[in-house]
């Protein structure tokens, strides 16, 4: 493959990082856009700006600051990418995964991503927050996948197993936290689909997604989750509802990309908190 990133380019990016910071976190969270906020949470920071990152690419998509923060969340040492990369940016799928393997180097075990995301379940509301219990990946039933090409034994298996990518244990605990805040209304579990993008979806293409079973639809999150769950990390995903996709040629409603980042904005506290509150249960004996 043309542009495959070898082995020592994701070491030789783990090492940089290592020889500048302190900490050795065991979770990595990527935010969505909108909601790189939860990067200001954590305490005793050290933040790099991706373009100082060897190896890392630039961040261009609205909503995405492009700085890796690394420090303590409730106790946790974890890192967190105050923005991700996209495949509608022009960034090959590896590029846009490149930052999962170098957490697998900087020994990350627990991968927490989001996003914003579009619903096509009827029974959701903008502002809910869906927890992702499985996937469909449209731009892999294509062929477009960042584990094509020479597998590296080193990171996970060839043909690497997915009907479990998105851990049971966090998923359950992400539901009770939900009822002890007092959010159950506004939490879902569903199936994020993965577009390629960057334009929204057409009608005929609305009403196809919610016939396949998606609940809620976006342009990221599914790569990084491949990447994560072929080489032995934990995974647990939360999509922000940001609209309501249109199904009907009279639908009025027309999504932008401005009423997204306002809608993850507004919202982001809530997510931020299940995030918060997660982190803090993980290692006991139900995460
Ligand atoms: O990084 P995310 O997935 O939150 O980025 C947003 C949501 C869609 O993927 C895309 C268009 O809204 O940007
Ligand atoms: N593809 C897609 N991505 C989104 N991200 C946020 N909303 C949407 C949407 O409606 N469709």
């Amino acid at each position: 493959m043309q542009d495959q990133i070898c082995y020592d380019n994701y070491k030789n990016s783990a090492d940089w990082l290592q020889s500048r910071t302190k900490h050795r976190p065991k979770v990595a969270i990527i935010c969505g856009s909108g909601l790189g906020h939860l990067a200001n949470a954590l305490e005793s920071q050290d933040a790099f700006p991706y373009s100082d990152i060897p190896g890392f690419p630039h961040c261009t998509a609205p909503g995405h600051a492009g700085r890796l923060v690394f420090g303590v969340l409730r106790g946790k040492s974890c890192v967190c990418m105050q923005g991700r990369f996209h495949m509608f940016e022009g960034h090959s799928l590896y590029k846009v995964t490149f930052p999962v393997r170098v957490f697998k180097l900087l020994g990350v075990e627990t991968l927490i991503v989001t996003n914003a995301a579009g619903s096509l379940a009827s029974s959701y509301k903008t502002g809910d927050i869906m927890i992702i219990r499985d996937h469909i990946n449209i731009p892999g039933l294509g062929g477009f996948n960042p584990l094509n090409g020479p597998n590296d034994e080193r990171f996970g298996p060839r043909f690497p197993v997915m009907g479990a990518a998105y851990d049971k244990d966090l998923r359950r605990l992400a539901w009770d936290l939900g009822k002890k805040l007092a959010i159950s209304d506004h939490v879902q579990e569903g199936v994020y689909c993965m577009v390629g993008g960057p334009n929204f979806e057409t009608i005929a293409e609305a009403r196809l997604l919610q016939r396949l079973g998606v609940d809620a639809v976006g342009m990221s999150t599914v790569p990084e989750v491949l990447i994560a769950s072929h080489c032995g990390m934990k995974v647990f995903g939360l999509s922000l509802i940001t609209n309501k996709v249109a199904m009907d040629y009279e639908d009025q409603q027309v999504v932008t990309q401005e009423e997204v980042l306002a809608v993850s904005r507004k919202k982001s506290h809530t997510l931020q908190t299940i995030i918060m509150e997660l982190v803090a249960h993980l290692g006991s004996s139900t995460a």
